[in-house]
């Protein structure tokens, strides 16, 4: 039986192509941006994000991050215009987060490392469900935004007073009424371009919007993220840090901006 993947030696994102050859690619994620190689484009339309708190449902340790779950069964929670067409549901938000301030976001921005990165994933309802989405490649739409250490994010702190109830893996407790939106930068310009999960299974179904503009974090508050085990109760404690995908091969792929 193989065994599962993780970001250890012995299972990280250099090891994944052995389970899932897609891992390389031609449309794999994250990448790096280079600022001075995006077009601009004056036809990408501002994003528009309309999250109903009343749909945030539960926040829950799966061994490889923290994820804060939605209620997707209506059009609620919604991402639309901005670089894609119909609408799009929220399902989930998570995170990725070095052992150190100085990495541990999985876009880069030439070369430059954040030391974490929030990833709010929607799904195409022009298809059924999310699991029929994932496997389309106009299916999946991920907004990622950029954490820089700097005043103390209040909204964050929301989601960090949880952690001591899904310290371990597999813990999961309810979290209701939170509204993402206040996760989001005071300006919305972004980076987008075709890309990938980066999480196995690797699928090639991302629309990816990357926003320009960090939203802050103390170095206490990024201490917290690391207060979170990979490991579950009754396992030896592994610290959940380095959670994330180093930068992965463009293959002539073009990043366009939303901005000039
Ligand atoms: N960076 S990324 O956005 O590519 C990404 C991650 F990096 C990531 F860690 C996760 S995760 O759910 O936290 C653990 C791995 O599944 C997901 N979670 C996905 C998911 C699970 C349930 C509901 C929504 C999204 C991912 O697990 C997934 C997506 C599609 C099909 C199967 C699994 C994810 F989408
Ligand atoms: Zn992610």
């Amino acid at each position: 039986m193989s065994h599962a993947w993780g970001y250890a030696a012995d299972n990280g994102p250099d090891k994944w192509v052995g389970n899932f050859p897609i891992a390389d690619g031609p449309r794999q994620s994250p990448i790096d941006i280079v600022p001075g190689q995006a077009s601009y484009d004056a036809g990408l339309k501002p994003l528009n994000l309309k999250y109903d708190p009343s749909t945030c449902l539960e926040i829950l340790n799966n061994g490889h991050s923290f994820q804060v779950t939605f209620a997707d069964d209506t059009d609620s929670s919604t991402l639309t215009d901005g670089p894609i067409s119909g609408i799009y549901r929220l399902k989930q938000f998570h995170f990725h987060w070095g052992a150190s301030d100085d990495k541990g976001s999985e876009h880069t921005v030439a070369g430059t490392k954040y030391p974490a990165e929030l990833h709010l994933v929607h799904w195409n309802t022009k298809y059924p469900s999310f699991g029929e989405a994932a496997s389309k490649p106009d299916g999946l739409a991920v907004v990622g935004v950029f954490l820089q250490i700097g005043d103390a994010n209040a909204s964050l702190q929301k989601v960090l007073d949880s952690f001591d109830a899904i310290k371990a893996k597999g813990k999961q407790t309810t979290f209701s009424g939170f509204d993402p939106s206040t996760l989001l930068p005071g300006c919305l310009d972004y980076w987008t371009y075709d890309g990938s999960l980066t999480t196995p299974p690797l699928l090639e179904s991302v629309t990816w919007i990357v926003c320009k503009e960090p939203i802050s974090v103390t170095s206490e508050q990024m201490a917290k993220f690391r207060s979170l085990l990979f490991s579950a109760e009754g396992e030896a404690e592994c610290c959940m840090v380095d959670n994330y995908r180093p930068p992965q091969p463009l293959k002539g792929r073009s990043v366009r901006a939303s901005f000039q």
